[in-house]
């Protein structure tokens, strides 16, 4: 593709590592939910998580203390489902104020991302984290406040990462054509559903994900080698 004119990153596994995700920011969700579901349980975003869930699992006569299990299962099999990541928003929300939690960001993407947005790059997140949860990795995160870098998000609520119809959003949403947007992954099934919608696409390659060969998307270890204003095949 030429150079793009937009880019949509993911961030678990892309930007970020995922072992931040998943031997941080999950548990700190797990240790976190019931009793934040106790204490917040009456504030009207909790209430919608919480139905929300219920009708997703076909189970609308669970308590709130079966809705919490039911949840903490998903957690464990990591369901990208819109209201377990919503609440998980949530409740970093607390630990990111708190000090507690820092952002992962690797240092090549946050200084990949800069020298992209100061040449005039439009970036934007997808990720299965709500929007809520992407504004907080990048604010709160161990590179500085790298908000002001995006011009927008995107999570769950705009479609499944796995599925083309969500790209085709984004680039109506970007008002832009699928071809002047590049899609950053670490995740072959993701970059595939972009590719069907027109995309470019990148594939992230960190060494902690296995990424099974042979899958045709320019591949690169870190975002020093992504050089987005060369041709890329
Ligand atoms: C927004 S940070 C938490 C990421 C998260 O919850 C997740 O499920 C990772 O999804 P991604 O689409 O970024 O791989
Ligand atoms: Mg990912």
């Amino acid at each position: 593709m030429s150079a793009p004119v937009a880019i949509v990153t993911d961030i678990e596994g892309t930007t970020s590592s995922i072992a931040f995700v998943r031997d941080v920011l999950f548990p700190f969700a797990r240790r976190h939910l019931a009793e934040y579901v106790a204490t917040h349980g009456q504030r009207s975003s909790v209430r919608q998580c919480l139905s929300d869930a219920r009708t997703l699992a076909g189970e609308p006569a669970l308590d709130d203390v079966g809705t919490v299990a039911l949840l903490q299962r998903w957690l464990g099999e990591d369901r990208k489902a819109t209201p377990l990541k919503t609440l998980q928003g949530l409740i970093w929300a607390d630990g990111y104020a708190r000090g507690e939690l820092k952002g992962h960001v690797y240092a090549d993407a946050a200084r990949a991302l800069r020298e992209w947005s100061e040449r005039g790059l439009r970036l934007y997140v997808y990720s299965s984290g709500s929007v809520a949860a992407q504004k907080l990795i990048f604010g709160y995160s161990v590179e500085g406040d790298l908000t002001p870098l995006f011009s927008g998000y995107f999570d769950t609520t705009t479609g499944p990462k796995l599925e083309a119809a969500s790209y085709t959003k984004i680039a109506q949403a970007l008002a832009l054509p699928p071809g002047d947007i590049l899609f950053l992954s670490d995740n072959v099934a993701e970059l595939d559903a972009a590719r069907r919608a027109g995309f470019g696409t990148a594939c992230l390659d960190r060494g902690e994900a296995s990424i099974p060969p042979g899958h045709g998307h320019p591949t690169f270890h870190d975002f020093t080698s992504l050089d987005p204003f060369a041709r890329v095949p």
